[in-house]
Parts: C-alpha cells; sequence; structure tokens
C-alpha cells in the first residue's frame, strides 16, 4: 500500500484544512447551521436482549463539535478509500495474515462472533474446531459457574472467594478495567486482585490478606514467558505451598489463560485446567478470550456473554457501515485529521463515570502499543506523524487537574467524553448524575464557545491586565459518547469495540502494522543482562557511563 502522504486525498486534505479547516470557528458553524448536530451524529442501537435496561440501548456518537465540515468529511472518507481502509477491514474479518510481521491472522473478532457465523483462519473454522472459540466459551461457562456456585472447592473443601489473576499488559489491563466497569454487576462475596507489576510490592500485598484455602490464582499470560508474570506465579506457588504445608493441591487453586502448553504444564498447571486461545489473538486485544475469565467469574458468564455481543454488534456496525455513516472509522479518520493536517500530538479520552475509571489506561496499551510505530508496510519510515499520545482520567476529576491546559494551554487536544444517560447509582435523587451530566454537557461546550476578551471585560471588575489571563481560545474539538441507558456488560463491549475499530482505521491510513509490538522487545533484553549484573562482581559491563554508575549506586544502596 503506498503511504498515505502520497495519495491524492492526502494533498486534497491538506490544501482543504489550509483553505476551510485553519478557519473553521465552530460556534459559527453551529449559529449558522441548526441542523449540525443532526448532520454529524452517529447512532447505534444494540440489541434489545443484551441491553442493560432490557429495551435496545442507543448509543449515541455526537462528532459536530469537531472540526469539520460536510466537505472534510467527505473527503477523509475518499482518504480512507484511497487508503484501503475498507480493504484492510475485509482481510481482517476474513482472517488473513495481516499482521505481517508476524505473520498472523488478527481474529480477536471471532472470540466475540455469537451470532457463530463460520470464521476460518488458514482454513479451518475457528469457532467450532476441537479446542476452538466455542469450546473455549463452553469450559469458560462450566468452570465459572461450578467457582461462583461453590461446587468446585478448594483443597480443604471450601468454596474459592478470593481471585488473583497474575498476569501483565493485555492479560491485565483489560481484565481489570471490564471488572472494575461492571463492579454493579459483580458478585458481593468475591474479592478479586490483580498482580501485574514486578514489583514485589503487587504481589505481596494481594496475598497479605488472602487465604490460600479460598484463594483461586488465574495465571494469565499468552504466550507464558512473560519474565513479569512468570516470577510472580512462582512466588504465588511457593506462598501457596508454604502456607498449605504442601498440602495444597495446584489443581484446585491455579488455572492457566494461555496459548503455549507445554509452558503450563511445566510450570505445573494441568493442561485440563488451562484455558487456550490461539496465536491470532494480540495481547490487547484479548479480554474477549479465555484472558477474560476473571470477567466471566466475577459477573457471571451471561452477562460475560452479553459483553461479547455488544462488542459482536458494533464489529458488525464496522462490517456494515458505509464509511460515512461507519461511527469508528469516521473517530480514525478525525484522529487522522487532527494528527496530520493540526499536528496534534495527543487523544484525551475523559469517561464522566467512575466505574470507566481504568478505561483510558486500557485504552492507552490498545492505542499506543498498536499505533505507536514509525515504519510503514514497505519498510521505509511514515513521513508523517502516527499514534497521537492517549491520556485520560474519569470526570469529573480530571477536570481539577488537568483540564486548565486542554482549556487554555498552546495544545489541541481532541477530547472524547463519554458519560452514561442512567446512573447504577441513583443516589440523592439522581442529584449526583444531573451534576455529573451538567459537567460533561458544560466541558464541551466551554471547550467549543471559549470566552472573548470583550466577554470577561463585561462581566465587570475584572482588571484589565488580568483580562488576557481570563479568556478562553475555545473552538476546541470534542467527541461526545452519550449511552442511551446505563453502562452494562453490551455497552461496554460496544464501546470497547469503538476504540478497537477505530485504532485499526487510523493504522490502516497510516499504513502501519497495528498488531505488532517489537517496540517493547529492547528493554525487555537489557533487563535480563542487567539482572545478571546485579548478582554479579562490579558495575557491570558496556555500559554507558550513567547507567553503569547508577547500576553501582544501586547495588552499594541496596546492598547487594
Ligand atoms: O500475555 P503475555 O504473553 O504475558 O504478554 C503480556 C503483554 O506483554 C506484551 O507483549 C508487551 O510486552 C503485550 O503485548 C502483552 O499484552
Amino acid at each position: 500500500m503506498a503511504p498515505a502522504s502520497s495519495l491524492s486525498a492526502w494533498s486534497d486534505l491538506q490544501a482543504h484544512h489550509e483553505s476551510v479547516g485553519r478557519t473553521i470557528v465552530l460556534k459559527d458553524a453551529f449559529k449558522s447551521d441548526p441542523k449540525r448536530f443532526d448532520k454529524f451524529t452517529r447512532k447505534i442501537t444494540l440489541p434489545a436482549d443484551i441491553s442493560s435496561g432490557g429495551n435496545g440501548t442507543d448509543i449515541i456518537f455526537d462528532f459536530s463539535k469537531n472540526l469539520i465540515t460536510e466537505e472534510t468529511l467527505e473527503k477523509l472518507v475518499k482518504l480512507a478509500e484511497e487508503a484501503g481502509v475498507e480493504k484492510k477491514r475485509d482481510a481482517m474479518f476474513a482472517g488473513e495474515k495481516i499482521n505481517f510481521t508476524e505473520g498472523r491472522a488478527v481474529y480477536h473478532a471471532a472470540l466475540r462472533n455469537v451470532t457463530n457465523q463460520p470464521m476460518k483462519v488458514d482454513g479451518v473454522d475457528v469457532m467450532n474446531t476441537k479446542g476452538g472459540v466455542n469450546d473455549v466459551l463452553e469450559h469458560m461457562r462450566v468452570f465459572s459457574e461450578q467457582v461462583r456456585s461453590g461446587e468446585w472447592k478448594g483443597y480443604t473443601g471450601k468454596k474459592l472467594t478470593t481471585i488473583i489473576n497474575v498476569g501483565i499488559g493485555g492479560s491485565d489491563l483489560g481484565p481489570v478495567m471490564v471488572t472494575e466497569a461492571l463492579k454493579h454487576y459483580g458478585a458481593k462475596d468475591m474479592t478479586l486482585h490483580f498482580v501485574s507489576n514486578i514489583d514485589g510490592t503487587h504481589v505481596a500485598e494481594a496475598l497479605a490478606n488472602s487465604d490460600p484455602e479460598t484463594t483461586l490464582f488465574l495465571i494469565a499470560s499468552k504466550t507464558f514467558t512473560t519474565a513479569e508474570t512468570t516470577t510472580n506465579a512462582n512466588t504465588a506457588k511457593s506462598w501457596f505451598l508454604e502456607k498449605t504445608g504442601g498440602k495444597g493441591d495446584i489443581a484446585k487453586h491455579f488455572v492457566a489463560l494461555s496459548t503455549n502448553e507445554s509452558e503450563v504444564t511445566k510450570f505445573g498447571i494441568d493442561a485440563a485446567n488451562m484455558f487456550g486461545f490461539e496465536s491470532w489473538v494480540g495481547g490487547r486485544y484479548s479480554v474477549w478470550s479465555a484472558i477474560g475469565l476473571s470477567v466471566a467469574l466475577y459477573v457471571g458468564f451471561d452477562n460475560f456473554h452479553k459483553f461479547l455481543a455488544g462488542a459482536h454488534a458494533m464489529d458488525q456496525h464496522f462490517q456494515q457501515a458505509p464509511l460515512k455513516e461507519n461511527i469508528p472509522a469516521i473517530g480514525g479518520l478525525l484522529s487522522v485529521w487532527y494528527s496530520n493536517f493540526y499536528g496534534a500530538q495527543t487523544h484525551l479520552v475523559a469517561p464522566f463515570d467512575q466505574y470507566l475509571h481504568r478505561f483510558p489506561a486500557y485504552l492507552q496499551q490498545l492505542s499506543m502499543e498498536s499505533n505507536g510505530k514509525t515504519i510503514t508496510s514497505d519498510g521505509s519510515p511514515a513521513k508523517y506523524t502516527t499514534g497521537p499520545i492517549l491520556f485520560g482520567e474519569p470526570c469529573t476529576n480530571a477536570q481539577h487537574s488537568f483540564f486548565q491546559l486542554v482549556h487554555q494551554g498552546t495544545k489541541l487536544i481532541p477530547s472524547d467524553f463519554i458519560l452514561a444517560a442512567k446512573s447504577h447509582n441513583p443516589v440523592s435523587d439522581n442529584l449526583h448524575q444531573k451534576m455529573l451530566a451538567s459537567n460533561y454537557l458544560a466541558q464541551a461546550e466551554a471547550l467549543m464557545v471559549g470566552k472573548t476578551a470583550e466577554e470577561v471585560r463585561a462581566e465587570g471588575n475584572v482588571p484589565e491586565e488580568l483580562v488576557p489571563h481570563k479568556v478562553f481560545m475555545g473552538n476546541r474539538p470534542t467527541t461526545s459518547i452519550l449511552v442511551g441507558g446505563a453502562i452494562g456488560p453490551a455497552e461496554l463491549g460496544a464501546l470497547i469495540v469503538y476504540y478497537e475499530h477505530l485504532t485499526f482505521t487510523e493504522g490502516a491510513v497510516w499504513d502501519i502494522n497495528s498488531f505488532d509490538q517489537w517496540g517493547v522487545e529492547l528493554g525487555k533484553v537489557l533487563a535480563k543482562k542487567i539482572l545478571k549484573e546485579i548478582d554479579e562482581e562490579g558495575a557491570g559491563s558496556g555500559h554507558d557511563s550513567s547507567t553503569g554508575g547508577l547500576l553501582g549506586a544501586f547495588k552499594s544502596y541496596g546492598g547487594f
């Protein structure tokens, strides 16, 4: 595929940015076009039987507060066409090996293919083959129901009520985020811990208050070779054997979520207690796979299934909707518009929802591990900026910390705001929810309309020297996502997949491989070498003076 910047739609967008984009004033665009909201808002309705309220939940994506005209959208769609976004999308859904640096299909959509359409990789239907998607789902259903009901017992016959998921990256962030987001649906008698960091504090704190008789360990690692996970898992195993005086039955208390059966059995977990998946599931896309077992255990399999079904609904929309109506494609194209034509470097995602407090952290891996790449498909460096820095925190908290910069800083920060119309906790007669909503609406409005010097002066009593400090430039773009109900499993699934396919669209336009992650390797290799050097005499070898100096200082201060 040709580099994006050589496409004629790209030059066309550059000219369009010069002539139109740079001069769009959003508040004027709204004044002159009363239909702007309708024109740029898109909606998906989830099937009633999976929606949180029992009737189909609408999710509205209001793109109207973005720096676009109808012509901009047409030109962005043209860019997507020229960049082959639809062709690449279809190749992904056809199981083609679009992860071209690893020779792998990118097929996580099969994991949530709840309508059970045949989906094949190398001619094999991954849904119905032995050990395939449906078999693993059935294993997850049976196991999660047994644990939740107490039929699956620990070695002394007690119900397992503490779940410790040991995993990192995609084997952690998805399960953490989703179990937090769906806490309302979680088993009240279950305590969850997620141990990811190699910092011994993480595992020590999780084990500190856990009872080996009632604890279930999920060792979650696609490769089962990740240093942090195998080390934490071994520490957990030693703790378990020590606390149980060697009587603890690993088979009852440890299960593995992995693709690597030989490493799993070497660790001491029986293959029967392994929940498998395939290499075509990338780590950051794995919450839909066996890696999501903690979710199924916590919220129950029916809810896990709704989570998959909501995701599937967004997959179908992405596959079927024409680009101009295609919600994730529009999200991705807007990101390209801001990154490559306005020079934006960031993407803020602020959920107005406390349950979604780990959503931005989850999206960081999804977006930045996918599109933090320089090299394009022909091996040459991109001549344009690629993956933005995604960041975020829940609101209203974020408003009281970094929103100063979003409103008055020198950077353009395209922002997404997410709100559910209904709270799971409508306390104080919904006062909190109304205040939350008022902030969600006010922030997007304030970012757009800003405040001029004249408006500041008109407020009266403002010393002239303070006027510039109180001016808000405005014209700062936001996308407002409104879930027309409560955020339940299906709604969450659909929201995640919106960002997955947004990320896909960006990568497809930028002509990069969004599905590998070579950039994490170098640090891992160096850390292995340095770990050895910590136990050897001296301050290592072949290091620069900073690294060598710090290594020496660490050894001397730490007594190593
Ligand atoms: O599930 P694994 O194989 O332990 O990998 C954990 C994480 O490590 C990474 O490979 C990055 O180092 C991620 O892509 C992945 O999600």
